[in-house]
């Protein structure tokens, strides 16, 4: 009688099953598909908590009963990194579970109205653009327009376009040139002066932006905090928004990967340095984000840390109570490499209120 666990037959038997594979290859994606995604997902306060705790988003709209009112919010609601997250997170069993790498994402939207525990997420996803890698034949570069509904209404509560790198079932012959010729290198072209605010409110933003206009100067500066990269960052968080790509939890597959390890969820990284630059703002409501970018990996061991650019303000938001800012937030590791980019449009609270 054959012991299947005898390590030299079991070795033997894995080389000759067939694998049950899960996820889809570039080959399987064409422009206009509609994927509707099976998983869902209950919007929970715990959740919400345990992703806005870890990533350092502490504003006390999203925690506290009185500072939500004072809002205009009945109850603490969802807040926008965990709803981004959760909505991202359950496409990904169908979009890139395969494998590859989350690029970059852009017209991240939210509605006016906020969205409250409880709420079960409904999301799909249309293929937009299917293009050929020129510098890696190994895989595809695939961009969906996703959807996160309201399940029981319909209405939408986040929706983005994200680009991913897929691995192909077959590589191709490329050039291997890469799509962009490389630019001349002039050396940086920053500006002579960086400018910090004064303080967190729409006025103090306006202000900083008054003193560089017209001046070589830009309103810029960096965050102090930090968050180092662990276990629960890396897997945890993004398991707990339904999120099955191996990069993040499966280190025997990722060893023989271009990062050669487990790497922390875009989402992740963008919210922590997020919320190391709403520490120092009197956030009222996100609006949207746009140009988002990941330029290299996040791994265990690495910290987050935040720089922000501000790049303009506008006194036309919803409410009287604050104004329109948009800020470029780079996040950047302990060897100062930028690891994300991306616009921010965010409501920021009035001085005078
Ligand atoms: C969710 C989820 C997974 C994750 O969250 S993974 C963690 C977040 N993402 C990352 O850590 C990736 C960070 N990026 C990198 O480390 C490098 O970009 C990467 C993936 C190693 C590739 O580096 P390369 O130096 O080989 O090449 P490029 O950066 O120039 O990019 C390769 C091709 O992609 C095109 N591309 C890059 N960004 C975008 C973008 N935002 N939109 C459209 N296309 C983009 C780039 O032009 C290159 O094209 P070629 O034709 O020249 O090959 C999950 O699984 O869903």
């Amino acid at each position: 009688m054959t012991d299947w666990t005898d390590p030299d037959t079991f070795a033997q038997a894995l080389e000759q099953v067939e694998t049950k594979e899960k996820g889809n290859c570039f080959e399987d994606f064409a422009d206009g598909d509609v994927i509707e995604h099976d998983p869902g997902l209950t919007l929970t306060r715990f959740g919400n908590e345990q992703w806005m705790g870890q990533t350092l988003n502490h504003d006390p709209a999203y925690w506290r009963t009185d500072a939500a009112e004072a809002r205009g919010y009945d109850e603490p609601p969802i807040h926008p990194d965990y709803l981004t997250a959760a909505t991202l997170g359950i496409t990904v069993e169908d979009l890139s579970e395969k494998g590859g790498y989350f690029l970059g994402r852009t017209d991240v939207r939210f509605p006016e109205a906020p969205v409250y525990a409880g709420t079960e997420l409904h999301v799909e996803s249309e293929v937009v653009n299917t293009a050929t890698s020129s510098s890696r034949p190994e895989y595809g570069i695939v961009s969906w327009r996703t959807r996160g509904k309201d399940a029981e209404t319909g209405e939408v509560l986040c929706s983005y376009e994200r680009t991913n790198m897929i691995p192909r079932r077959e590589p191709v012959a490329t050039d291997g040139s890469g799509a962009a010729a490389a630019e001349a290198d002039d050396g940086p072209d920053l500006p002579e002066e960086f400018i910090t605010p004064d303080g967190g409110y729409f006025e103090d933003f306006q202000a900083a932006l008054e003193e560089a206009d017209g001046e070589n100067a830009a309103v810029a500066y960096r965050h102090e905090r930090g968050r180092t990269q662990d276990d629960v960052t890396v897997a945890q968080l993004p398991l707990s928004t339904l999120n099955t790509a191996k990069q993040h939890h499966n280190v025997d597959v990722m060893s023989d990967s271009p990062s050669g390890d487990i790497v922390t969820y875009g989402d992740v990284t963008r919210s922590t340095a997020l919320g190391h630059a709403r520490s120092d703002e009197q956030t009222w409501r996100e609006v949207g984000f746009d140009d988002e970018s990941f330029h290299t990996f996040v791994a265990v061991g690495d910290t987050v840390y935040a720089f922000t650019r501000v790049l303009s303000a506008e006194d036309d938001a919803s409410s009287e109570q604050a104004g329109t800012v948009t800020f470029e937030h780079i996040a950047f590791n302990q060897d100062d490499e930028p690891v994300y980019s991306g616009t921010r449009t965010a409501e920021i609270q009035k001085r005078s209120n």
